[in-house]
This record gives structure tokens, sequence and C-alpha cells, in this order.
């Protein structure tokens, strides 16, 4: 079936927002907000950041961003970079789009499909505020939105292709992600949980999307599955920065020291005697990179109640460890389908993650079975740590949580070639090239897995009665080599 298309003249903006919605889309909507939870806001002292943008002008603008390293090869830069080519002015306009459906609607304002009018190969999501139906907060929200936008670069964040100003109406343009998003996603599988492999991989592109922003001095205090959008590729693109919290930064160089008994580097090297046991253990200094804005202070309660931190609750004041603290309920709820502080109403939710309660899990004894799920706890218990001086992340951030056993055997700069999961209800396409070997999840498998794969080897093996015998004490590996070495 043809999809229904509307091409918006910068004049006729009204007409043009609200005549293409069609009822399929509408039904598709409400079906996903009534689910969804909503961000409260209750802003004490709110340091906002400065807006650039003057928004009674109409104006239209591309940020430079397609020069930045890893956008050089982003087939949507080049349809707007064709487009704009074209253009007389050298500017893209919301002439330029056309609309091709609703996609939902938020706080602020909706978002819809687009595509360029003459490169119709490259979709997009284009965010429609209108201004004049805004109180002053949510504008300010809005330019919040719109400059951290402008600010990001980074694979699991959105890519802000242009920002028009056009008459009262503010429009963003983004990557746009068909796959919806995680809160979606989960009510779509068997007692709304995701296997653990699953779990890792989205908390592993999470964490490095939160690294990222941290780094820049942005605090995100929005985190919840409804705000992770799943691109066409199956990554994640994290969404709805208008709850953001910009603060200053002072990124430091720490050294940290660290007891590695087989270690064979030279570099910083000390050797410690064990009290204990008598053995000699190797001590190193390893250099790393801190850039937590681990002083940032915000006294306003923002964010969803399900999500929101203890200090949060308490408006005692907080900084990045609202994020880690949200990203403990993430976990949390990825792994059960529910959120761990839940009760019947929304302020005995609040009041549930005030008390000094720990966090309990209920898990049937297959879950509690499954591999990685005791690290998954363990993790989980140390982000809803209730003193977020105590929290896992609050003080060297994404470093230490990346070091966690749960994300044992992520190689974190190769995280964007892993293979997503295949999960029901998400349709991915796959990229051309070959992906990295191994999913997030094989890598950090189980003894009891690898004993299982070792079997299921010598199986075949044995039937094929190949000349290449396995014995016993031989691993898979040895077999390899011994099999090139052959070859050779
Ligand atoms: N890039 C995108 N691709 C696909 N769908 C999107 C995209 N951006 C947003 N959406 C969908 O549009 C809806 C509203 O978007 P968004 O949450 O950004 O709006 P908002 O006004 O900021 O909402 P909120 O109430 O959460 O502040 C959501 O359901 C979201 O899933």
């Amino acid at each position: 079936m043809e999809e229904e298309t509307h091409y918006p003249a910068d004049s006729d903006l009204d007409l043009s927002f609200t005549s293409c919605t069609t009822t399929t889309t509408d039904r598709t909507f409400s079906a996903r907000s009534s689910l969804a939870r909503s961000s409260l806001t209750l802003s004490f002292n709110e340091s906002r950041l400065s807006s650039t943008s003057n928004p009674t002008s109409s104006s239209t603008s591309i940020p430079n961003l397609h020069r930045r390293a890893h956008r050089r090869h982003d087939p949507n830069w080049a349809a707007i970079k064709a487009a704009t080519t074209l253009s007389s002015d050298g500017a893209l306009h919301l002439r330029h789009l056309k609309l091709l459906r609703l996609v939902g609607s938020g706080n602020l304002g909706r978002v819809f499909l687009c595509r360029l009018r003459d490169y119709d190969h490259a979709n997009f999501a284009l965010k429609v505020v209108d201004r004049d139906s805004l109180t002053s907060k949510k504008l300010s929200h809005v330019q919040t939105e719109a400059e951290i936008l402008s600010s990001l670069d980074h694979p699991f964040l959105p890519t802000l292709y242009a920002h028009l100003e056009v008459s009262h109406y503010t429009c963003l343009l983004i990557d746009y992600c068909p796959n919806g998003d995680l809160h979606s996603l989960l009510r779509k599988q068997p007692n709304n949980r995701l296997p653990v492999d699953a779990v890792r991989f989205y908390a592993a592109e999470v964490l490095v999307a939160l690294e990222y922003l941290h780094a820049l001095g942005i605090v995100y205090r929005d985190l919840k599955p409804e705000n992770i959008l799943i691109r066409e590729n199956g990554h994640i693109m994290l969404s709805d920065f208008d709850l953001c919290f910009k603060s200053d930064i002072s990124p430091k160089l720490e050294s940290r020291t660290h007891v590695n008994p087989g270690t064979t580097r030279k570099r910083h090297r000390r050797r410690t005697c064990n009290c204990f046991d008598g053995r000699h253990q190797r001590q190193e200094t390893v250099m790393e990179f801190v850039a937590e804005p681990t002083t940032a202070f915000s006294r306003s309660c923002v964010g969803t109640h399900e999500y929101l931190a203890p200090e949060l609750v308490s408006g005692s004041g907080h900084g990045n460890g609202v994020d880690w603290w949200a990203f403990g309920v993430l976990i949390y709820e990825l792994l059960s389908g529910t959120t761990p502080f839940k009760g019947g109403s929304k302020e005995s939710t609040l009041r549930n993650i005030a008390s000094t309660k720990g966090v309990r899990f209920y898990v049937d004894e297959r879950e509690r079975e499954e591999a990685g799920m005791a690290e998954a706890r363990d993790l989980i218990e140390r982000l809803l740590v209730k003193d977020p001086r105590k929290r896992l992340g609050c003080a060297r951030g994404a470093t230490d949580i990346k070091r966690h056993p749960f994300f044992h055997g992520v190689k974190w700069p190769l995280i964007r070639a892993y293979r997503p999961p295949e999960l029901r209800g998400l349709a991915v396409k796959r990229s051309k090239s070959k992906p990295h070997a191994s999913h997030v999840s094989g890598l950090s498998s189980s003894p009891r897995r690898r004993r299982c794969w070792w079997k299921r080897l010598c199986n075949y093996m044995r039937i094929k009665g190949s000349k290449y015998s396995l014995k016993s004490n031989q691993n898979y590996y040895c077999y390899v080599n011994n099999k090139v070495r052959k070859c050779v």
C-alpha cells in the first residue's frame, strides 16, 4: 500500500502538521502512549542552558556536524547535502521535506516520519513543537533539547540534521528509528522480560551513551525504556533530552592501582606479597580518564516516578548519580518486566524509593539459573544504593561500571560492531559488512555453556569421523590451531 504523503510549504504550516495523520497511526500511537510512563518536572532552582536561537524569527539552519569524524559515511548526510546543494540559499527548508506519517506525540510536540522530497531513500524523524501552545517552562525544555542535540556526535545518540525555526514552530530533523522503543519491545516478549544476553547488549550501549553525555557535562535524568529507541540496524538511540541538566566538568587523569596476579606488563609495576597465602602479586598503576560531572548539582525533581533516584525524591540535590540509579532500575526492568520500587500508586512508589528498604528480586528458579543472572543482580544492587556517595559509578563514572563482572568480556571499543539480539517483534536490517564475530553475550559465556559447545563439537567430529580427533584435554582453540598448522 502506498504511504500517504504531504509536502509542507513554509507558508502552510498549520495545515501541514495537522492534516497528514492517518487513523492507523493514531491507533498505534494511542496504544503506545497508554502504556508509556510520563515524565514529571518540579523545578526549584533550575540551571538551564542558555538559548542561542531567537524563537520569534523564522530561520533554517543545518549544524555543521557532517564534518565530524563518525558522520563521514552517513548516507543521510549525503542526502541532506544533495538537497541543500540545489537550494537557492544553500539551506534546508521545510519545503524540502515530505511528511509520511505521525509516529508519536509527547509532552512537547509531535514526531513525524519524513523523507527529503527529491531523495527518497533516506528516512528522518521530524519533531515539531508548536511554541505558541507551550508554557515558558516547556519552552525552555525545547531550547535545552535543541541545544543538546546540536552538541551530540555519537552512534547511540541522535544526529541533528537540521534545526528549523519557522513561524511559531520549532522543527528538529533527526534519525528515524523504525523499531520503536524498548518499552514496547519489552511488552512483546514472553513474561515481559528479555534474556540476560539481550539485557547485556542494551545495557552496554546505554552505558556508553551515558558515558558520552556525562563527558559533555550532561546529566540525562530521564532514562527509561520508553526513551531508548531502536534503530533499523538494531542498535539503540537515546532520545528525549528536554529534562537534561548541563553542568561544568573538569576531566582529569586519575591513577588507579589494581592487583593483577598474572600480569606480564612492565609499566608502573610493583611486586607485593599477599599476607594470606604468601604468593607474590603484581600491583599495576593504570592511568584512567575520568570526565564525569561528579560535582554537578541541581535541586529540580525531574524524571519518571519509577526511575527517580532517592536524592531526586528528597530534593536534597543531585548530580550524575541519578543516571546510574536509573541505569540500575533499567537493568532490573529489562530482566524482570517490572521496576524494583513500584507501588500501588505514584505516591507509594516514591515512598518505597525514599525508604531505607533495599532492592528485592522476584525471579523463578529457571531465571535464577540463567547464565549471567547472578552478576546482573550484583550489578543492580551496587547501582541501587540509596546513598549516592556509595553508589557504583558516582565516584569515577562509567569506568567503574564497565569493569563489573556482568560486562566481563565486552570489548568496549568494538561495541558498535556487535550483533544485536534477535527478539520477537524486532526487525533488524543487517549491514552488508560482516558484524563483529561475537555477539556481546557470547563473549562472557558461562563455563556450562562452553562445556555444552565443546560436547556438541566432539559429537560432530565423531559423526564426521574426522582425522582431527579431539582429546579431552584439548580445547577448541588447540583444535583450530592444529588444523591451521596442518593446512600450512
Ligand atoms: N527519532 C525517532 N524515531 C522514531 N520515533 C520517534 C523518534 N523520536 C521520537 N519518537 C516517538 O515519538 C514519540 C514522542 O517523542 P518524544 O518523546 O521525543 O516527544 P516529547 O514531546 O519530548 O515527549 P516526552 O513527553 O517524553 O517529553 C515517542 O513515542 C517516541 O517513541
